[in-house]
């Protein structure tokens, strides 16, 4: 059963979001739904919520989406997250109508943007279940990721570059809409490019393609099965892929072979071999 997680809300401005339809929920998110899902309640799911302007990122959300980052990051109990968006879209990009008026002073200045980056500093997995439009930074947002899922094995509608509008076939984005919750063979335009599904997966750009009533338990089983495993060790692991994209092929490799070394002073190390050799599940204790 999932259980709320209760954060601090703040807010951005679209149309719907000054009338009553916007209003902070009870407990307390104006732009995400923040539970723990998972049969032990490990995995820490979040789910944006502003269909409005469908999901774009504005301040508040992004700063909602650092708080509850925070709060799971803290979380003994949860061993990754899963980061989702709603029916019809993961999110539509930066909010344009917030940007619209700024200054190069105030972006620059201000440090616009500053802190979007929280979804890669996470030291826990992460993954993106991507449903529906993915556009330009939540596409950056599902990279970070590093653990992208998408939707529909037929029915890709979750764009993987940047910038990426999809398109339903040769129906163009009313179509789409039309078409939200079924299960139709779907095509991304990418810098005017239309990739298929299978494509995106074979560039590398997701890594799992799931039908769309499957996307989310699918991400949640998979962050279940990272979080029974060492939090602690899981955490290095996750040091060392990021490393390895990061730095050179050497430098990867090297902090690979540090972190796996630094394993040993672990008990979960320990366990771990010894589960393996005698044949029984491992029970870890995160030390
Ligand atoms: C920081 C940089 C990095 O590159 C960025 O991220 S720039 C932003 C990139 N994002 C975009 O360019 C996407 C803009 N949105 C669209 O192109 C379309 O909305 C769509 C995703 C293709 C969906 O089209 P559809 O016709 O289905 O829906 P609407 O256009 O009517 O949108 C519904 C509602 O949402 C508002 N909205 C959509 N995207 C944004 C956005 N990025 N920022 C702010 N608001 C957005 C849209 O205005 C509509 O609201 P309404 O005006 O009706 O109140």
């Amino acid at each position: 059963v999932p259980v709320p997680v209760l954060l601090a809300a703040r807010g951005c401005s679209s149309a719907g979001e000054r009338g009553s339809g916007r209003r902070e929920r009870p407990s307390g998110q104006r732009f995400l739904q923040v539970q723990k899902a998972g049969s032990k309640g490990s995995v820490g799911l979040i789910r944006l919520q502003r269909p409005q302007a469908l999901n774009a990122l504005c301040e508040g959300l992004m700063a909602e989406l650092r708080r509850a980052l925070d709060a799971f990051e803290a979380d003994a109990q949860v061993g990754a997250i899963v980061i989702t968006g709603s029916d019809k879209a993961f999110a539509a990009g930066a909010d344009i109508k917030e940007m619209q008026g700024k200054s190069f002073q105030q972006c620059y200045g201000g440090a616009f943007l500053a802190g979007w980056d929280r979804v890669a500093t996470v030291r826990k997995p992460t993954i993106a279940a991507v449903n529906g439009y993915a556009v330009s930074v939540p596409v950056s947002l599902r990279a970070l990721c590093r653990v992208p899922h998408a939707r529909g094995r037929d029915s890709w509608r979750s764009p993987p570059a940047v910038p990426i509008t999809p398109s339903p076939g040769a129906g163009g984005t009313q179509r789409l809409t039309r078409a939200v919750g079924k299960s139709l063979a779907m095509e991304m335009v990418l810098t005017g490019e239309r990739i298929s599904a299978a494509e995106a997966k074979a560039a590398g750009l997701v890594s799992k393609v799931f039908p769309v009533d499957k996307l989310l338990d699918a991400a949640i089983s998979c962050a279940e099965k990272i979080a029974s495993n060492s939090k602690l060790v899981v955490a290095m692991a996750k040091e060392s892929v990021n490393a390895a994209f990061e730095t050179t092929l050497a430098e990867g490799n090297r902090t690979e072979k540090r972190l796996f070394y630094a394993t040993f002073a672990t008990d979960d190390r320990k366990e771990g071999m010894t589960a393996f050799v005698e044949k029984r599940k491992a029970n870890f204790t995160d030390s």
